[in-house]
């Protein structure tokens, strides 16, 4: 079984996705943030580092995608790939941060690779607003993510909101997570059990 974990940045995946893994003994996949070669310089200077960042995103999520169609394990992973070409690519694109040229490059690679990439059984779309984004990236505190705006988490968010919304290819489930502290609170994390053990019925 392949579960995902989708959301804007700080929405609480990598919680979440640890507190899942840790419950039923899945393997977890996450994404590849702490030894990213890219991720500190596209924050310092986005237009630059965009076409390098999304390309190294691709590749280490394709790395991922293959893991999960060749281990035959129940796999909860952090973020899919769809997200790096449907909501930041994209959404770089749009604000100019890269160009048409880089970002047709990239959606021909990624029109390629999207033919090997099975949609999880699950997705699970943790929703919160911008101003939850904000102080949950603040309480984690990686110095380089200071420089993310409102703009680009509204954005983000929008992009999120309308990929949701024609999400087709598997089952889905949206968890507004602006009202939960599952890492405090038990009673929130059996909450969101619930509602992934009555999506996978069948499945287990
Ligand atoms: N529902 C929640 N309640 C309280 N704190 C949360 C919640 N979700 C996430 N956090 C906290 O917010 C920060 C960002 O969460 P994280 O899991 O790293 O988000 P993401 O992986 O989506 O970027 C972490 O410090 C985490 O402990
Ligand atoms: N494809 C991406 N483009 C730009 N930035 C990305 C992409 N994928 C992830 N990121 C950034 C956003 C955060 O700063 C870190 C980790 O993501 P998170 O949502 O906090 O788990 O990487």
């Amino acid at each position: 079984m392949h579960i995902a974990v989708t959301g804007n940045i700080g929405a609480g995946k990598t919680t979440l996705t640890t507190m899942l893994a840790k419950h039923y003994g899945w393997d977890a996949q996450f994404e590849d943030v702490d030894h990213n070669p890219y991720l500190e310089d596209f924050y310092a200077d986005m237009s630059k580092w965009s076409f390098a960042l999304q390309i190294y995103f691709l590749g280490s999520r394709f790395r991922q995608v293959k893991e999960i169609r060749e281990s035959g394990k129940n796999i909860i992973q952090d973020r899919t790939i769809y997200e790096d070409a449907h909501i930041f690519a994209e959404n770089l694109n749009d604000m100019g941060l890269l160009s048409d040229r880089d970002f047709n490059n990239y959606a021909s690679v990624f029109s390629l690779m999207k033919s090997f990439v099975s949609a999880p059984d699950l997705l699970i779309y943790l929703k919160s607003d911008v101003p939850n984004l904000v102080k949950k990236i603040y309480k984690r505190g990686r110095e380089y993510e200071a420089s993310i705006s409102i703009e680009y988490l509204s954005k983000l968010n929008q992009k999120y909101e309308k990929w949701i919304s024609n999400y087709t290819e598997g089952k889905l489930l949206i968890i507004e997570v602006d009202d939960l502290d599952f890492v405090e609170k038990p009673e929130d994390f059996g909450f969101i059990l619930e509602k992934i053990e009555a999506e996978l019925n069948g499945l287990f």
